[in-house]
């Protein structure tokens, strides 16, 4: 039955009215030293958190579940708790307990979600964490990025196909839309995020408008070159609206607003960023592009490298620029060292500015944020006395902030506690008050030894002690063994089992003067941080851009450091058309491969007028999709400006890599593999130029071999005969056949990947050679595999019927002939359609256990051996 409000006891009825505002939130109820949660929230919290989930009482007549936590422990709770896709409403007691009768007023002062979270437990060093809105305009859709805990910011609008590619390169934690939109939000892009929905007038222009002009604290959007992407606006502005709805007020860093332009990057949709393991996941940790790429030493420089992995460059001076540096540093190797040296003092420097208007940067941080700065003070001056003219640039955009800098050192102590509230925050001679209550309290507590040591003298109890608790604060302890040398001035206040404890005037009056200067002490430490951080405000843009301009730089440090410690080359992009690698290596095998092992180099050479289509073919397990991903890679790589794992390269400006392959894992979406892999490709004969790179890995094996060739081969001649573009492609498949293509088409080479036959083995040598391979030694790659030797047996002789007829029968024929053909493979008797096995267990059948005697048993077994 429900019970009515009143019932309840008031710190429930305070509780319900505040979890009604958040109803899909766990809400974590702050109730004196613990964090409670109540009902449907504490099933959840004991379930994701592991805590006791109790009952307690509810007024006169019924239970509620309840589950908490030490308030200090909310860092640790809560993070697990959004971990899990919870969103956490943290309600606080907004008034000294101390100071009220009856209930104390409590309100929600933090919303935690996925998307919006600056607790360093819940973010990862090396990736951001965006919060995306998507609004679907009429004719474009825009998306927004935002990142609270950098005040990173970007917009772009276009094609859902553009969107979508975006939203998997940048991997948002949360998604928002308008919630009449569901059903389309779902349609586009799956049930792969997690996703909010808000009310339909926030998505909309004049709000937008006004939140953006509001936060920016400007009269327009001109200056951020993005006032013309209405649909982007409108999922930027919503973005904004959600960081207020979620009680995040203070957002001073977020400063300004980036566009992401289609044009500037080369185009990889979700399916090529997924074929080319650009990024590991799940299970495959560890084993993307990224990871070993990835060799900076910020976390500034960990999440710039992911975004110009996912954003290559298609601006030739830009890339230009990227490599003469890396070749600067490569040349100049001590200042590099010596760059790498302060690059590494600078801890997370974003995301602690980040922290200042959050008001969530503790003391120590401060001080970190003042060595980061020291750091950008070296930078900039080893940048100045650089003879490369970029990184002169970067040192002029350069500001170590020295005002602020030499405040924080001046008034921070050197290593200062993390909360205010330990006190020796501040350092001498910063505030004369300070000085004085802290001399007091000091001496203070100095006068106290003496009272201890006078009181002794006079009363001659050696082992007497001066000490503090909570009850009555100072007092001398006296062992049971002196008590009676205790004068009458003295006033009793607790009896022990083995002594006695007493205060005296004197010793309070101490006590108030030392505990009042504490008091002081610590509310002034509290006041003049809190200047501190306000005089750090007009600081936050410079020192963001200090820490943009030093993840540049540690990622090109890290481009050299790759160079050279991988034997990388700098590649030559060109206006070409045309791609020309020369013993080109795949950087992800090359570094697992196990020591002693080297990878095997290939040239590749793809153009518009000989050579415009490769049909690869080659044995399982040979290396046809290594050396199809490393072209797409070598060539993104060269697009970020990094050198490359080849001797050489010349890289025709390539405005995008498609890459498919075939009846490739199941996504989601409920389509059939087939389905998925042309709708793949279908996408990508639409989209093509003839500076596009199409990298296709048997594409056409998930349906009939007939089906399969024969849309295999119209696409390759479809690609060939494109009137208007001819992309470079190159196409790995086991379908000897399409080596026909070459006769017929002039811009059409075969070539395989070679391999030796020694007696019943394959070598696999690796090597590119010219022309087409007959065979794909796929029974030999399933023995590897470890397959019962019968059943490789019947696939050779399979195998070499289907070839021996092959030329002059269909193949339907073939596999007919094959299956009246008995086989001459010898089965094994565990073949349930084997005669052996058939024999025996008609023999077994007409055994009756219970009857048989020892004996017996013996002779039937020696029955079935003779049999075998
Ligand atoms: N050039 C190379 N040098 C050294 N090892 C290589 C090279 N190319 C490929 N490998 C190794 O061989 C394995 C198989 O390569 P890959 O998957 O490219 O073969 P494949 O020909 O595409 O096979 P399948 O036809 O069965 O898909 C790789 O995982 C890698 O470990």
């Amino acid at each position: 039955m429900a019970k009515s409000k009143s019932e309840e006891t008031p710190l429930m009825q305070q509780h319900k009215a505040i979890k009604d505002r958040y109803p899909d939130a766990v809400l974590l109820f702050r109730v004196g030293d613990f964090y409670e949660t109540f009902n449907e929230d504490a099933v959840i919290a004991s379930k994701v958190l592991g805590i006791v989930l109790t009952k307690r009482a509810n007024g006169s007549a019924s239970y509620v579940d309840l589950a908490g936590f030490p308030h200090h422990s909310l860092d640790t709770y809560l993070h697990k708790l959004v971990k899990a896709g919870h969103r956490v409403a943290v309600c606080d007691q907004l008034e000294d307990p101390k100071t009220v009768k009856g209930i104390v007023k409590r309100g929600v002062t933090e919303m935690v979600t996925p998307g919006v979270a600056v607790n360093d437990k819940i973010l990862e060093n090396s990736s951001n964490n965006f919060l995306a809105a998507v609004h679907f305009g009429k004719n474009k859709t825009g998306i927004a990025f935002l990142d609270i805990s950098t005040g990173e910011f970007f917009v772009a609008e276009g094609t859902l196909e553009y969107v979508d590619k975006l939203l998997q390169s940048f991997k948002p934690a949360e998604v928002l839309y308008a919630r009449p939109q569901q059903k389309h939000f779902k349609e586009c892009f799956g049930t792969r995020f997690y996703t909010y929905t808000l009310d339909e007038w926030i998505f909309t222009s004049n709000y937008a408008q006004e939140t953006l002009l509001k936060q920016f604290e400007t009269h327009s959007l001109k200056g951020f070159g993005v006032e013309q992407l209405q649909d982007a606006l409108i999922a930027a502005g919503a973005t904004l609206h959600y960081l207020r709805d979620t009680e995040h007020p203070h957002l001073q860093h977020i400063t300004g607003i980036q566009r992401i332009d289609e044009k500037d990057a080369l185009w990889m949709d979700r399916f090529t960023a997924r074929n080319l393991e650009l990024v590991s996941s799940g299970m495959e940790q560890g084993n993307g592009l990224l990871d070993v790429l990835n060799n900076t030493v910020s976390p500034m420089g960990a999440r710039l490298l992911r975004r110009w992995l996912a954003l290559p460059l298609q601006d030739i001076a830009k890339i230009n620029q990227r490599l003469d540096v890396t070749e600067y540093f490569i040349k100049e190797t001590e200042l590099s060292k010596a760059l790498h040296h302060h690059l590494k003092q600078t801890g997370d420097l974003e995301r602690l500015v980040s922290k200042i208007p959050l008001r969530k940067i503790n003391p120590r941080e401060v001080m970190s944020l003042a060595r980061a700065l020291q750091q950008v003070e070296g930078v900039k001056e080893l940048l100045a006395k650089s003879n490369n003219s970029h990184l002169q640039f970067l040192s002029q955009r350069m500001d170590p902030c020295p005002d602020i800098l030499a405040r924080i050192l001046k008034e921070v102590v050197e290593t200062p506690p993390v909360l205010v509230s330990k006190g020796n925050v501040i350092q001498e001679g910063v505030h004369e008050e300070l000085d004085n209550l802290r001399k007091i309290a000091h001496s203070g507590k100095e006068y106290l030894l003496r009272i201890q040591q006078t009181e002794s003298d006079a009363t001659g109890i050696p082992s007497l002690k001066v000490a503090f608790n909570n009850v009555f604060g100072y007092y001398l302890e006296v062992t049971n063994a002196h008590k009676n040398k205790v004068p009458d001035t003295w006033i009793r206040k607790q009896t022990l089992a083995n002594a006695e404890r007493y205060i005296t005037p004197e010793l309070k009056e101490y006590e108030e003067k030392i505990i009042g200067a504490e008091e002081k002490i610590l509310s002034l430490e509290t006041l003049i941080f809190d200047q501190l951080l306000a005089a750090l405000q007009p600081y936050i843009k410079p020192i963001q851009d200090d820490a943009k301009l030093l993840a540049e730089i540690d990622c090109l440090l890290c481009f050299a450091n790759n160079a050279v410690q991988y034997k990388y080359r700098r590649p030559n992009i060109t206006q070409d058309y045309s791609l020309e690698i020369k013993e080109g290596r795949h950087p992800v095998i090359e570094r697992g491969l196990p020591p002693g092992e080297s990878y095997v180099a290939n040239d590749i050479l793809l153009d518009k007028e000989q050579q415009q289509i490769i049909i690869l073919t080659g044995p399982n397990m040979s290396g046809k999709s290594a050396l199809l991903r490393q072209t797409a890679i070598i060539t993104l790589m060269a697009h970020m400006g990094s050198f490359v794992p080849a001797a050489s390269a010349n890289i025709g400006l390539t405005d995008k890599i498609f890459t498919r392959v075939g009846a490739s894992d199941n996504l989601s979406g409920g389509e059939s593999t087939f389905m998925v892999e042309m709708n793949e490709t279908a996408s990508i004969i639409n989209n093509i130029s003839d500076r596009s790179l199409v990298i296709l890995d048997e594409i056409g094996r998930g349906t009939s071999t007939y089906d399969g060739i024969s849309i295999a081969w119209s696409i390759v001649e479809y690609l060939h005969d494109m009137t208007e573009h001819r992309p470079k492609t190159l196409f790995a498949t086991h379908y000897h056949e399409l080596n026909e293509l070459e006769n017929k088409h002039s811009r059409i080479r075969n070539f395989h990947i070679t391999n030796k036959e020694a007696g019943n083995k394959v070598i696999f040598l690796r090597k590119l050679a010219p022309g087409g391979s007959r065979h794909s030694f796929g029974i030999h790659v399933a023995r590897m595999a470890g397959m019962p030797p019968a059943l490789i047996n019947r696939a050779n002789e399979v195998l070499a019927q289907l070839e021996e007829k092959h030329i002059e029968a269909p193949l339907q024929q073939n596999v007919k002939n094959i299956a009246a053909s008995p086989s001459k493979v010898q089965l094994s008797i565990f073949d349930a359609h084997s005669d052996t096995f058939k024999q025996i267990r008609e023999m077994l059948d007409t055994v009756d256990i219970n009857r048989l005697t020892p004996v017996e048993a013996l002779l039937k077994l020696n029955d079935i051996k003779s049999l075998l």
